[in-house]
């Protein structure tokens, strides 16, 4: 078990809060707002509900979250400190002296700052090499990235550890090498938001007209590619260099307002917040983060499934938390009597339907992956599946006995009826703890796959099923298998 201690748990901290601990870390808490507690209660329940099912494999157990009146006793004994007070550098000063009076010699402090550097941060401490600038995106227990900014005060050595707590908790840590005032990603966001403003007070467009023009467009585009892998593409056979043949001399045209910062006049800021109370005022806060969590997580389970920018990071990540899990690699293995865990993960929010729970074509989903798995133990393996055997699904029957919500972490525990010749009978069991949620029972036959007719398996497999029968042969069936839905009335 790890500690994080999170200073100023505000939209920021309170998000550090959350991944640190859904990621299986203890985490203490200082902020003087009275509201904090709750604040980040909210937080948590957001992230509880969007995080875990993130991961196609469990996350560790969540760790025990503190809040303290005393920073010191906040940050002592703490492996990683993380700074997320107001962007104010004399308060940012204050706390990192306050910081550093208490906590461990050897502790990584990360500061949140969206703009400041880590040089400037370190101004006046006696220890610069243990601060270092650890800037997240919003929601940070979703979006993987941290510009992790170190000065020339912090050695080679320290900067990897730091790296390497941000990807053990699912993050992107993005080594920004040269220090830069608001470092690489709030550079390009300020050149959007600077552009944007002057529309807007120009008249020339609405806030929604402007989210409209980013997400039914760019901003899908970049989600994916970025800037420069998507410019390369549009410059279609002849890629990058036509581009900027093409689109160069643009640059000296009048297509930007960027270098001219538009005043924050009262009429400006109304003008604004006006608009956008009009787009978005029918939302309460929580309402809105719901609906991007909601939308996030079912954009970056996509890509998952492409292996692909953040997908692929996700894939990665998942890889490592599997090989953490308990579930048992060979039918060799499989204890006598008991059904075999299969699957171990939490429901992702995109299993979930109009009725605010799992919906019904997950459970089949969730089976089908319990399945393989069960596949896999035998030896249908996918280098046997490579040789031309394999298993095609009959018949199921799946009951649905209680309901189950996203976030929460499932387990399907598997008996095989039986395995004998071409034949696989398995009875699957879903719980969540010790409640059963539902059952699926399946009928397989073994395939040739060339000729796509059944046929008696390979030695490989016809072992694993021998093994399988002697580890469950002598359980009793259970009182589902074999039922029929129940004629009405
Ligand atoms: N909001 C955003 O989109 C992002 C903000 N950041 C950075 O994160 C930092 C925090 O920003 P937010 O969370 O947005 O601000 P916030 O206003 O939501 O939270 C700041 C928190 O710090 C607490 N605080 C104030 N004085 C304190 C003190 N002396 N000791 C401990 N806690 C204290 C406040 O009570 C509050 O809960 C800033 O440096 C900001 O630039 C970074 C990424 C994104
Ligand atoms: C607007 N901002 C400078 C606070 C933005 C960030 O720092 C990162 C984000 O989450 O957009």
């Amino acid at each position: 078990m790890q500690r994080a201690a999170i200073i100023g748990g505000g939209v920021i901290g309170g998000g550090w809060a959350a991944r640190f601990l859904l990621n299986g870390w203890d985490v203490r808490v200082f902020d003087p707002d009275p509201e904090a507690e709750r604040k980040i209660g909210e937080v948590l329940d957001n992230a509880r509900r969007s995080l875990p099912g993130l991961s196609d494999a469990p996350l560790p157990p969540e760790g025990r979250l503190s809040f303290h009146a005393d920073m010191g006793e906040a940050v002592k004994g703490a492996d990683w400190i993380q700074e997320s007070v107001p962007e104010n550098l004399a308060l940012k000063h204050r706390i990192l002296a306050q910081i550093q009076a208490a906590c461990d010699a050897g502790a990584v402090i990360g500061s949140s700052t969206s703009g400041f550097k880590p040089s400037q941060l370190q101004e006046g401490s006696a220890a610069p090499g243990q601060i270092l600038v650890a800037h997240p995106f919003n929601p940070v227990y979703l979006l993987p990235l941290v510009e992790l900014v170190p000065s020339a005060a912090n050695d080679a050595g320290f900067v990897e550890r730091a790296a390497e707590v941000l990807r053990s908790i699912g993050s992107y840590p993005l080594h920004v090498r040269k220090e830069i005032d608001a470092h690489i990603a709030d550079r390009l966001l300020e050149a959007v938001w600077r552009e944007a403003l002057w529309l807007v007070k120009d008249g020339i467009a609405t806030t929604e007209e402007i989210d409209n023009a980013i997400r039914y467009g760019f901003g899908i585009r970049w989600a994916q590619m970025g800037l420069f892998e998507t410019y390369r593409v549009a410059g279609g056979e002849a890629g990058m260099k036509h581009f900027m043949a093409q689109f160069g001399p643009c640059l000296a045209w009048p297509w930007t307002r960027l270098t001219d910062v538009p005043e924050f006049t009262e009429e400006l800021v109304d003008l604004i917040a006006g608009q956008s109370d009009a787009q978005s005022g029918a939302f309460g806060i929580r309402e809105l983060e719901r609906i991007r969590d909601n939308n996030l997580v079912a954009m970056m389970r996509a890509l998952k499934g492409q292996d692909w920018g953040a997908g692929a990071l996700l894939r990665a990540h998942d890889a490592r938390l599997k090989a953490g899990t308990a579930l048992v690699a060979r039918a060799a293995d499989v204890a006598e009597g008991v059904p075999v865990l299969t699957l171990a993960r939490a429901v992702p929010l995109d299993w979930t339907d109009y009725n605010g729970h799992m919906t019904e074509s997950r459970y089949l989903d969730a089976f089908a992956q319990s399945t393989d798995r069960f596949m896999e133990l035998i030896g249908c393996d996918a280098e046997y599946i490579a040789g031309g055997g394999s298993y095609f699904t009959a018949e199921s029957h799946i009951r649905h006995v209680d309901e189950v919500h996203a976030g929460a972490r499932i387990e399907v525990r598997t008996q095989m009826l039986l395995g004998e010749g071409r034949k696989l009978h398995l009875f699957h069991a879903m719980y969540e703890g010790e409640r059963l949620l539902a059952t699926g029972e399946h009928f397989l036959l073994h395939v040739d796959l060339g000729t796509r007719r059944s046929c008696p398996p390979g030695p490989q497999v016809a072992e694993g099923l021998a093994l399988m029968s002697r580890a469950h042969g002598g359980m009793a069936w259970p009182e589902a298998a074999g039922a029929a839905i129940r004629r009405a009335g």
